[in-house]
């Protein structure tokens, strides 16, 4: 069987999975309108070569699992949590800590590649972690949060139960986008009580290249209007919801009753999440110079398609984030940032 997804606008390529692997396939047509056609059309990998396919070299049975429709694989470790990470955009869905509580959101309404439904194209996954590369939300000239998190990503060699590595590279659809020749990375470890992700970058041209970046991640709370974030106090940021106004931050915790879109930068490597006056989740990131505070509160909320009216009320996005100043690799040069996440100790 062959499976096609959407995949970037401009230009219009599918992505297409057969039980052989995933292809690229360019896109006659410039709507949606024309899908049903097209998908009609292509049957066979021999057609889709035909087309001018290109064989992307990741092998189907990589990501042998689904969650939630989503192609992917599981993490499990001694304590027995475990955490599901998606083929497209190598993107942490879901965290089960030793407590039984789910600590990533994943938006009962979201769209990604799906391993049965032809219909679902490949939109940004509204769940966990998201991997936002090469640019930082629409702070350039290319599509909004790059084009990573769109797409299906490899798994690199030497996974075990509690740790895995993906990894993409530029190929011509990429480079049609953003014209230069990458190598990123993202390694997601299940340490007990724990969950690191690391995004890696490596500058694989002769040419300087510069990117902004962020691990998106939605932490699932219980009512975001009972819990706060501390460790803010008296850092700068700058508020996406008044044009980037810079504003200090005064108040010890921040706290969420309605649309909230933050930059703070160059702020503490820690911060603590508390639910109902008791720290829930411990938040620190190397690497990256800012973190990115974000919910849409309930007009944004209703205004997105792929996100119930009241999901807002049951996630806080906290960003380990390259907003400010982009990170500029000179040839072969690379860089790594982490979050890590930890519950706790009592
Ligand atoms: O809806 P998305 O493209 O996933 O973006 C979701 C959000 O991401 C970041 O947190 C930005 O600061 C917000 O301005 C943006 O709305």
């Amino acid at each position: 069987m062959l499976t096609l997804y959407e995949y970037t606008q401009q230009p219009r390529f599918w992505v297409a999975r057969d039980e052989h692997g995933y292809w690229l396939v360019p896109a006659r047509d410039n709507g949606w309108q024309e899908r049903s056609p097209f998908v009609g059309h292509v049957t066979a990998l021999r057609e889709v070569a035909d087309l001018g396919g290109i064989d992307l070299g990741i092998p189907a049975d990589g990501f042998t699992e689904t969650l939630q429709q989503l192609p992917g694989l599981s993490l499990s470790n001694e304590l027995g949590e475990q955490a599901f990470v998606t083929a497209q955009g190598a993107q942490v869905v879901s965290w089960k800590t030793a407590d039984g509580k789910e600590r990533m959101y994943l938006s009962a309404a979201t769209g990604g590649m799906t391993a049965s439904d032809m219909s679902v194209p490949a939109a940004a996954i509204r769940a966990g972690i998201p991997v936002c590369f090469p640019q930082f939300s629409d702070r350039g000239t290319i599509v909004k949060h790059g084009f990573v998190r769109n797409m299906p990503w490899t798994l690199a060699e030497g996974r075990t139960p509690a740790a895995v590595t993906m990894f993409i590279d530029d190929d011509a659809m990429t480079r049609a986008i953003w014209p230069h020749a990458f190598h990123a990375e993202v390694g997601v470890t299940l340490e007990p009580g724990r969950l690191i992700v690391s995004l890696s970058a490596l500058n694989r041209s002769d040419q300087p290249w510069q990117f902004t970046a962020a691990l998106h991640t939605y932490l699932r709370v219980d009512d975001v209007r009972q819990a706060s974030l501390e460790g803010l106090q008296q850092v700068r940021y700058q508020d996406a919801t008044a044009a980037n106004v810079v504003v200090l931050q005064e108040d010890p915790a921040v706290r969420i009753g309605a649309e909230l879109d933050r930059v703070y930068m160059s702020p503490p490597k820690k911060l603590m999440l508390l639910e109902n006056g008791v720290p829930s989740l411990q938040i620190e990131q190397e690497g990256f110079a800012d973190t990115v505070v974000w919910n849409p509160g309930p007009l944004k909320a209703a205004a997105l398609s792929d996100f119930p009216d009241e999901g807002w009320l049951h996630m806080l996005c906290v960003e380990a984030a390259c907003v400010i100043e982009p990170v500029v690799l000179q040839p072969g040069q690379g860089w790594t940032g982490r979050q890590l996440l930890s519950v706790p100790v009592a």
